[in-house]
């Protein structure tokens, strides 16, 4: 466990809300004063500390004062200002973990002139516990920092320690922004189950538990998913007539060109350091 610890996390945005929301109702922070969130919005920071209980202010160099842990989940539009407002102001001591979109640990070890970084990549579902969360560390990451990582991603869903870094990219595009091209998948689906006559939320219900079947059929029997979806398809039937439209539109390639400029766009991002 993180003990009395004191987290600093440095953008409460989208992200460093969940991760806040996850670690506190989880009680891996056990007090929420012994969190500090810097936002450059006063009322990103009332609503942080209302919501929460959790110390905010305006200045990064205020919260990572006494931080053994600093969180940066600000966009990687705006690394580049931050780190520099934050260069030597961190404790040697401290652990730095990045959930920053492609940016890479040698450029946070230099941009902060810290050596212990671990950079993260996980996901929207972190807020329910069921994120998936790939990470990497620098060489100078201790061994008790590894596990104080370890506590913190577990709680937010399952982590997966790489010691290849470009794993991080190609997580960014698939399990990380591939969360948003499942969402427009089951809008789509929803939409197409209204179009039929269905209500609304008779079209979520249906598709949500679909896609968790599917999912959990893959993970009880292992097959591939080309045989289950033989299995669907009977003969002259009615899968095969909408299997026919999906390959007729390209969604196999689709799908594909969507991940891989993915892939770019964050290499893109990370190239900018
Ligand atoms: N959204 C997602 O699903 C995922 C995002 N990420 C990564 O997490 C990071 C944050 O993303 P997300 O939470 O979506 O973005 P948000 O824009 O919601 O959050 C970033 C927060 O940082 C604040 N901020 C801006 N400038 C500064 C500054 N100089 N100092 C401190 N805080 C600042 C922003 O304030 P303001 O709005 O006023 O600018 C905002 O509240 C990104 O790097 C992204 O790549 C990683 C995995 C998943
Ligand atoms: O869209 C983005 O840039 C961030 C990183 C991956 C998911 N969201």
């Amino acid at each position: 466990m993180l003990g009395d610890l004191k987290i600093a996390f440095i953008g409460g945005g989208t992200m460093g809300e969940m991760i806040i929301s996850r670690l506190l109702s989880t009680k891996t922070i056990q007090q929420p004063d012994l969190v500090t969130v810097s936002d450059p919005l006063s009322t990103r920071c009332f609503h942080l500390e209302r919501e929460y209980g959790v110390r905010t202010t305006t200045s990064n160099i205020e919260a990572v004062q006494g931080a053994s842990i600093v969180i940066l989940a600000v966009k990687p539009q705006v690394l580049a200002s931050v780190m520099a407002t934050l260069k030597d102001k961190i404790s040697p001591d401290a652990l730095v973990i990045s959930i920053v979109g492609g940016v890479g640990i040698a450029s946070l070890c230099q941009g902060l002139n810290h050596p212990a970084v671990v950079r993260t990549m996980p996901n929207i579902a972190v807020q329910v516990g069921h994120g998936t969360t790939v990470w990497s560390a620098s060489s100078s990451v201790t061994e008790i920092q590894r596990s104080h990582t370890q506590v913190i991603l577990q709680a937010l869903g399952k982590e997966f320690a790489t010691q290849n870094e470009h794993y991080l990219d190609m997580a960014t595009a698939l399990s990380s922004a591939g969360t948003g091209f499942i969402f427009l998948y089951i809008e789509a689906v929803i939409d197409a189950g209204v179009q039929m006559g269905l209500t609304r939320a008779q079209a979520q219900e249906l598709t949500l538990h679909t896609i968790a079947g599917s999912v959990e059929l893959m993970f009880q029997t292992d097959e591939h998913p080309a045989i289950l979806r033989n299995k669907v398809t009977s003969p002259g039937g009615v899968t095969a007539a909408g299997l026919y439209e999906l390959e007729k539109g390209g969604m196999r390639t689709v799908i594909s060109n969507a991940v891989l400029t993915a892939l770019s766009r964050t290499q893109q991002l990370g190239n900018m350091f």
